[in-house]
């Protein structure tokens, strides 16, 4: 009879927090973008807001393992990324860049899984993979079409699609609603749930409803630091008929980027 194998390796591992950032400072060209934060950020979808130039590219560019920090410290996974250790910490991270280029002749299923390929992701699991994640981004019918015949609503889930391909246990999505149509926007927020229970997901937006309705947690910056931390019903609960905004959770977001300035 083989060893019993307890329920506990057999399990994921599970952290604290998948990302952990500690005084954090980012620099982007000249300027520390991202200045003193500390996050901690599990299993869930945390919808970053702030106003242009808080430094959400930044910060995520960073978490992404693009742009080192110029202070403090990230770990990811339980991981410090940086050596021998970074390729494979790569693999367990999806990213769509606020923009990303792409081979226009490449169709949506060469794209997805070229980018699975540059994953080293398991030759044989490569077409199966390819496939759910065009599916959970909803671009089924045009698998087959050149990304240059795309709207860009569809080549930005073409990016959506290669950032999921890996499953990734962090998710990294820079502005991903862009050019979604309502309708995408919506079936977008299902899948942005039905990721919220097995991954950190970390998405930055402009759109504070979608913040309100598809997150479990909202991360407001401002000025490359922490303005709030908390549930969008704490963000909603915030704001007053006096702020700005045309919802509760636009108030709260006006209410407490107005008091911390
Ligand atoms: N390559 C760069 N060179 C110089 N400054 C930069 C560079 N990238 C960003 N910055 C500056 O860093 C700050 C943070 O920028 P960042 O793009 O992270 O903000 P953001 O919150 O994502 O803004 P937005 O909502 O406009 O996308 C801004 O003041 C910006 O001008």
């Amino acid at each position: 009879m083989g060893r019993v194998v307890r329920a506990a390796e057999t399990a994921p591992t599970t952290y604290a927090s998948e990302i952990r950032t500690s005084e954090l400072r980012v620099r982007a060209g000249r300027r520390t973008a991202v200045n003193g934060l500390d996050l901690s950020l599990g299993i869930g979808v945390h919808g970053v807001l702030g106003p242009n130039g808080a430094g959400k590219t930044t910060l995520i560019r960073c978490l992404a393992t693009v742009l080192r920090p110029s202070g403090g410290s990230v770990e990811l996974l339980g991981r410090k990324p940086g050596g021998s250790d970074l390729r494979m910490l790569r693999r367990e991270i999806g990213y769509l860049p606020q923009q990303f280029g792409y081979y226009p002749r490449f169709t949506v299923r060469e794209f997805v899984e070229y980018m699975a390929w540059l994953k080293e992701m398991p030759k044989a699991e490569i077409p199966g993979a390819v496939q759910r994640a065009i599916d959970r981004a909803n671009l089924t019918s045009r698998a087959d079409d050149k990304l240059k015949t795309l709207s860009g609503g569809m080549v930005r889930r073409a990016g959506i699609a290669q950032a999921l391909v890996n499953n990734p246990r962090i998710l990294l999505l820079d502005e991903p609603t862009v050019g979604l149509d309502p309708a995408q926007r919506m079936q977008f927020r299902e899948l942005l749930r039905s990721l919220s229970t097995d991954t950190c997901v970390v998405v930055s937006t402009h759109l504070v409803e979608d913040v309100a309705n598809a997150c479990t947690d909202v991360v407001l910056m401002n000025e490359g630091g922490l303005v709030f931390q908390g549930t969008p019903e704490t963000l909603a609960a915030a704001g007053s008929e006096s702020d700005a905004g045309d919802s509760p959770a636009e108030r709260g977001y006006s209410a407490l980027l107005g008091r911390a300035s």
